[in-house]
């Protein structure tokens, strides 16, 4: 077999994850399968067909240097001339996923963790799907689930070689997972619920808009990205993440609060509330887990916050930002599959994006 061609990479969103992601791929060792051809900010962008030459001391200062501004159609045409080409999304922007079919019409791959995409309605997610069948260009998503556990491909492996899922339930949030494990315990007392959210924002757990976790979105989002993958499901969610059951924790009187620093300083008027909650569960001997569940048989997909008795193991595994994805199958079964481990943060989502890339060259 003909040794496979470099891969061009262009890496749209420099933030957390991307500005990770960049360190990650430039430590390769030689020979390295990529080389790294275009960078694009919210206010800067670089191309370079025969590779921007950076390295991980040098990429940010020469963005910011650049005069050339964003425009991503022109860099969809670039990337379509290189022998083989990747757009990797690092934005949680929805303009940029809708471009995703012209980049893939165009024979370029797309990888990203940006959820927006696949979790929208069925028209850009189908659009995604034909533009993929009439290139042959890839789209590989590892990190949107889990950050960089392997839930995705795990579900797609499971379908692909026949197993039947009958229900998908999990904390799949790294967020809400921070959140209630530190403030919801087996031990009285604890933490103001204003202020885990604060520390999980602090840590990197967060979406830029910390309302987008609380709201429970980000977990709507998720489910709606596992169903699409599940061939009954396939279609049930023609809205996308807004088709599926969700219980919102951002308190009613904040709903219109633009600025994530705002809605943090904000949040402790709530405090009493949540604290509230978290009484009335301790009571029954329980503690708050906010859950996914993907119901294949019964067709329900919801995300809701629960409690779960101290000794279950949503209540006594989870530490950290960790995610539990707990698969039910046929052949999986009476036990499930478990993959749990940390669900969010900038190293683990970048090494599922990278993961994603090396699919593409190994
Ligand atoms: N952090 C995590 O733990 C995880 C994150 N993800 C996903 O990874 C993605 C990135 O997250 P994260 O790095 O934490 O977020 P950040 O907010 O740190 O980074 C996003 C970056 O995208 C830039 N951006 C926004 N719109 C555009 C655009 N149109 N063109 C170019 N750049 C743009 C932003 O620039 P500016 O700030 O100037 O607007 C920002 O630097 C998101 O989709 C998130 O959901 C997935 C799993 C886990
Ligand atoms: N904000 C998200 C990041 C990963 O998708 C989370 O908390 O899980
Ligand atoms: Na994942």
């Amino acid at each position: 077999m003909p040794p496979k061609p470099t891969l061009s990479v262009a890496i749209v969103g420099v933030g957390l994850v991307g500005s990770e992601l960049i360190s990650q791929l430039l430590a390769i060792q030689a020979p390295n399968p990529f080389r790294l051809v275009s960078l694009t900010s919210s206010r800067y962008t670089l191309f370079a067909a025969d590779g921007l030459g950076v390295n991980a001391g040098s990429w940010a200062s020469a963005l910011s240097a650049s005069s050339a501004t964003p425009n991503l159609p022109v860099l969809a045409e670039q990337l379509a001339k290189l022998e083989a080409a990747v757009l990797v999304d690092n934005t949680s922007s929805q303009d940029v996923a809708e471009l995703y079919p012209e980049f893939l019409k165009r024979g370029v791959h797309v990888v990203t963790p940006n959820k927006k995409a696949f979790s929208a309605n069925q028209q850009l997610y189908d659009a995604i799907l034909r533009a993929s069948r009439e290139t042959g260009a890839r789209w590989l998503n590892e990190s949107t689930v889990g950050a960089g556990l392997p839930v995705v491909q795990t579900l797609k492996d499971l379908v692909a070689t026949g197993d039947k899922v009958k229900k998908i339930e999990g904390v799949f949030s790294g967020t809400m997972s921070y959140i209630f494990n530190n403030f919801s315990t087996a031990n009285p007392g604890g933490p103001a619920f204003s202020s885990v959210v604060r520390v999980a924002r602090e840590k990197g757990y967060t979406e830029p808009h910390p309302a987008d976790d609380l709201n429970g979105a980000d977990v709507a989002r998720k489910l709606a990205i596992l169903a699409r993958s599940i061939p009954s499901l396939q279609n049930a969610l023609p809205e996308g993440y807004t088709s599926v059951q969700t219980r919102s924790l951002v308190p009613q009187a904040l709903g219109s609060v633009s600025s994530g620093a705002e809605f943090v300083d904000r949040l402790p008027e709530f405090d009493v509330e949540f604290e509230k909650l978290r009484e009335e569960a301790r009571a029954e001997g329980s503690v708050l887990r906010f859950v996914g569940v993907v119901d294949v048989e019964n067709g329900i997909v919801k995300a809701d916050l629960e409690k779960y008795p101290t000794t279950h193991p949503f209540a006594t595994s989870l530490g950290g930002s960790d995610n539990i994805v707990m698969f039910h199958t046929e052949r999986y079964s009476p036990r499930p599959l478990i993959v749990q481990g940390a669900g969010a943060g900038a190293a683990v989502t970048a090494m599922g994006v990278m993961s994603d890339l090396l699919k593409l060259v190994l």
